[in-house]
């Protein structure tokens, strides 16, 4: 089984080795040189002794990897809700690999701060090519919607619907959120554009027309099982919010007591086995979708696949956005991220940077204004 550690999703591995593991040395380096802290802790180390450990290192436990050769430490990293659990020859974790050697270790991304200004770059000429034919992608919640305490809440920043409707005008706009369809729909409310919901597991075209990933269907009711005992086990921890979708369930977290979180994790990763769901993680959130190969990036390319000698540009502030950072660099175009301190500073695919979603807003209309000629 291949694992890769991803220095977006992942800011830190700790070793709890017994025996000697061969080829641990050269892990090290290699996860250093790629920005992931590493430490060593005490082969028996418990669930405690872990969070202790990644606490040392200012990471939490659900942006933390364990590499364990031990049940005792599998079952100790899981229920303390860490990100990535790895089995050196040992069952129960999220992977199981014969050495640190088979462990990939992703390259070449850069920290948020790191990144050249989208404005600046759209100002002057450095983006003139990539958006001579642009088709314009935008993530909802943290870039037209600043980031709130109640989900409920979110709304588009202002200036935010103006600029869309303006672009719309000008080339093909899509919105690819985490949200259910319907529910990123009437937030966004403009008619013309593309939506995604469930981050790409249902669509809507600019001519109303309906899609759904239709192998995702099976897995309506298991989440919808899920949600409910979710909702019962987690519901009554002050701060935590079962959000239910049709293709995913949401666990927020952003108001939970910090002492709180490791088990929500735990349980949402633990419920997401169960019930052969894979399990993404966001800005205060843990989520569960099915467990198919489709994403933000895949959405983005279906999409691009029915519009014609368009480069695709895409504005995103999450973890699941990254997936179509991806997609853009692999398709030659750009990508900005809206930069934000939930996860630290942490890495990214994206080109460019902006620093809020007021900026998205700015950047927007001047984009439209620039299609305009
Ligand atoms: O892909 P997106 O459109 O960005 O959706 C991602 C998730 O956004 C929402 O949660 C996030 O925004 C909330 C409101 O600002 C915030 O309270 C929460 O902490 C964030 O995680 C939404 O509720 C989720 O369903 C989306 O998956």
């Amino acid at each position: 089984m291949s694992v890769t550690i991803d220095p977006r999703r992942h800011d830190a591995v700790l070793l709890r080795l017994g025996g000697a593991v061969n080829d641990s040395v050269t892990l090290t380096e290699r996860l250093q040189r790629a920005g992931v802290q590493v430490d060593t802790v005490a082969p028996d180390s418990s669930s405690a002794g872990l969070v202790h450990a990644a606490a040392g290192l200012a990471v939490r436990p659900g942006r933390c990897v364990v590499l364990t050769d031990s049940e005792s430490g599998v079952t100790a990293a899981r229920s303390a809700g860490f990100a990535l659990v790895i089995g050196v020859g040992c069952d129960g974790g999220d992977a199981v690999v014969a050495g640190p050697g088979e462990v990939g270790v992703r390259t070449g991304d850069r920290p948020m701060s790191a990144l050249p200004d989208a404005m600046a770059a759209l100002d002057g000429s450095a983006l003139r090519a990539a958006l001579e034919h642009p088709a314009v992608f935008f993530d909802f919640d943290g870039t037209l919607s600043d980031i709130v305490d109640d989900p409920d809440a979110a709304q588009p920043v202002a200036g935010a619907l103006d600029a869309l409707a303006a672009l719309a005008t000008r080339c093909p706009v899509a919105v690819l959120s985490g949200r259910d369809l319907a529910d990123v729909r009437t937030r966004v409310g403009l008619d013309g554009i593309w939506y995604a919901g469930s981050h790409g597991f249902e669509l809507v075209g600019p001519d109303g027309s309906h899609h759904q990933n239709d192998a995702a269907v099976d897995a309506v009711l298991v989440l919808a099982g899920a949600a409910g005992s979710l909702d019962e086990k987690l519901g009554a921890i002050p701060g935590i919010m079962v959000e239910h979708k049709r293709f995913a369930v949401a666990v927020h977290y952003r108001n939970a007591a910090r002492d709180r979180v490791g088990e929500v994790l735990a349980a949402v990763r633990e419920a997401g086995r169960r019930r052969g769901l894979r399990v993404t993680t966001g800005r205060e959130v843990i989520e569960l979708r099915p467990e198919i190969d489709w994403d933000k990036g895949r959405t983005l390319r279906w999409i691009l696949d029915r519009l014609a000698g368009v480069t695709p540009l895409f504005i995103g502030d999450d973890i699941t956005d990254e997936d179509a950072f991806d997609a853009v660099a692999d398709l030659e175009g750009t990508g900005i991220v809206v930069r934000h301190n939930d996860d630290g500073d942490r890495a990214t695919a994206a080109h460019y940077a902006l620093d809020s979603p007021s900026q998205v807003a700015e950047f927007t209309a001047r984009l439209a204004k620039r299609l305009a000629g």
